[in-house]
């Protein structure tokens, strides 16, 4: 039996999202991402095909590291301008009954109060339709516009991010009992405040008395996704993530990641299963090869050179306007060199990545790989890519949109479903149930879950509670 692929469509609220200069393609819908209808037409289309989510990206700040200047990412759109993405979950829910929402939302930038709000207001609003990709934040252009002069030392981050999921854990699974809503008309009793628990959390950096503002929403904590790639970033994910997102450009590289994700779930006392893993992928379908390849090649031609540098440059920290495009990567400062750049450095000793190639591999599709061709091509490639390397899935970014997503779900999904390989009925419930098969709420073995009891919690010295 062919193992079950798992699909998001990875997208943003903005115009040029991983594939910088496509927004010119004649067939390009992008640019109407100011429209409702843009979104809604979209979940429809999501829904139909069963894909699991919509994930959606962002971030705060823009793109200035190429030439110290924010000119290149303002002339090719590339994630700049861009809009709140939360303001699209209701409408798309609205129109759909099943599909995911992954809302990307910075830690970095907001109490961890208002956001918990957001987060069970949205997840209510859904029915238990919400997953949230937990991001630091990369870009300091945010930061120094929040009046900070810079974002915060990177492990510092993660050390915030640890103490924040404490205070959304406590509100979100702590707060209200169980049974705490009675809505009792004859008593006149809404809630029982005897079952509704301020958190009383006094930390490093927050200091929260109070109780939740909402009460319990289907799933209480969303979904967590995470895409840490350092270290320490892998860290936090195989601690708090259900699910975590990787651009993993080549199968000995994805493979790898997945393993390492795996063994420290474990390690942190966790199912290694209970995570699920996507990577970060393109697909070019046709309803033959040649008829991707072809769409392939017009495609190319609306890459931006300058866009693809703004994008690597700002996602790495490395100004790549000071090298020319023939140079090879594995000579660029290497001490300064972040992982995804390493990756592609490393990937394949026989061959040599210059800058201008690392540019157009960027150019459809971000850091991730790129497939073309017939469903079947495309469909044995993403299988043989799940064998290999025990990952659970792909977050589909797009060349073109909707093309890509019309493309994926006309040829792509009846393909898998052919092959036993991709489900043909969504499963019942909340995101969560969807995607692991089990409750709503976060297992037993999550961290989170250890926040259920506040009471017990404020008695044992030793306790994360009872130190903050
Ligand atoms: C595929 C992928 C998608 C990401 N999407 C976002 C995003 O939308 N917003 C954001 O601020 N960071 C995003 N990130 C960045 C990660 O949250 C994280 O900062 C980055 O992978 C570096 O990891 P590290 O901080 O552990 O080194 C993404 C990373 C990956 C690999």
């Amino acid at each position: 039996m062919p193992r079950e692929i798992r699909l998001n469509a990875f997208e943003m609220n903005c115009v040029g999202h991983q594939s910088p200069g496509l927004w010119a393609h004649p067939r390009d819908r992008a640019w109407q991402y100011k429209d409702l209808e843009y979104w809604t037409d979209l979940a429809k289309l999501l829904e139909r095909g069963k894909l699991d989510g919509i994930f959606i990206a962002d971030v705060i700040g823009i793109y200035d590291v190429l030439n110290g200047n924010g000119e290149a990412a303002i002339r090719q759109s590339t994630q700049v301008p861009v809009n709140d993405p939360l303001a699209l979950i209701t409408p798309m829910a609205l129109v759909t009954e099943h599909l995911g929402f992954g809302l990307t939302a910075s830690l970095t930038f907001e109490h961890p109060y208002p956001f918990a709000r957001r987060l069970s207001t949205l997840d209510h609003l859904t029915k238990g339709r919400i997953g949230w990709n937990i991001v630091t934040s990369y870009l300091d252009s945010g930061a120094r516009n929040l009046g900070q002069k810079a974002l915060g030392g990177h492990d510092d981050r993660y050390d915030y991010a640890d103490e924040y999921l404490e205070v959304l854990y406590k509100l979100f699974e702590g707060s209200w009992e169980e049974g705490a809503v009675l809505r009792d008309r004859e008593k006149r009793i809404f809630s029982d405040p005897s079952k509704i628990h301020e958190i009383n959390h006094l930390g490093k950096h927050f200091q929260v008395p109070g109780i939740h503002l909402c009460e319990p929403s289907p799933q209480r904590t969303p979904v967590l996704y995470q895409a840490g790639a350092s270290n320490r970033g892998k860290q936090f994910a195989a601690e708090h993530a259900e699910c975590v997102f990787v651009a993993a450009p080549s199968k000995v590289i994805l493979k790898n990641a997945v393993a390492d994700i795996r063994r420290r779930a474990a390690e942190a006392g966790r199912d290694p299963y209970q995570v699920r893993i996507f990577n970060l992928q393109t697909v070019i379908l046709g309803e033959t090869d040649a008829q991707a390849q072809a769409k392939w090649q017009d495609y190319k031609s609306y890459v931006s050179y300058e866009g693809a540098l703004a994008l690597i440059s700002g996602w790495t920290g490395i100004d790549f306007g000071q090298y020319r495009p023939d140079q090879v990567l594995k000579h660029i400062h290497t001490n300064a060199i972040q992982s995804a750049v390493e990756a592609f450095s490393t990937a394949d000793p026989n061959k040599q990545w210059t800058v201008r190639e690392l540019a157009d591999w960027v150019g459809i599709g971000g850091f991730g790989p790129l497939f073309v061709g017939s469903a079947q091509t495309v469909a044995d490639q993403l299988q043989e890519w799940v064998e290999e390397t025990d990952v659970d899935g792909f977050n589909l970014a797009y060349a073109v949109t909707h093309e890509t997503f019309v493309d994926v779900v006309e040829l792509l999904v009846p393909e898998l479903q052919k092959r036993g390989a991709f489900k043909t009925e969504y499963a019942p419930g909340t995101l969560r149930e969807k995607l692991f098969g089990a409750g709503p709420r976060l297992p037993e073995s999550h961290p989170g879950a250890g926040y259920r009891d506040l009471a017990a919690l404020a008695t044992q010295p030793s306790s994360k509670a009872a130190i903050a």
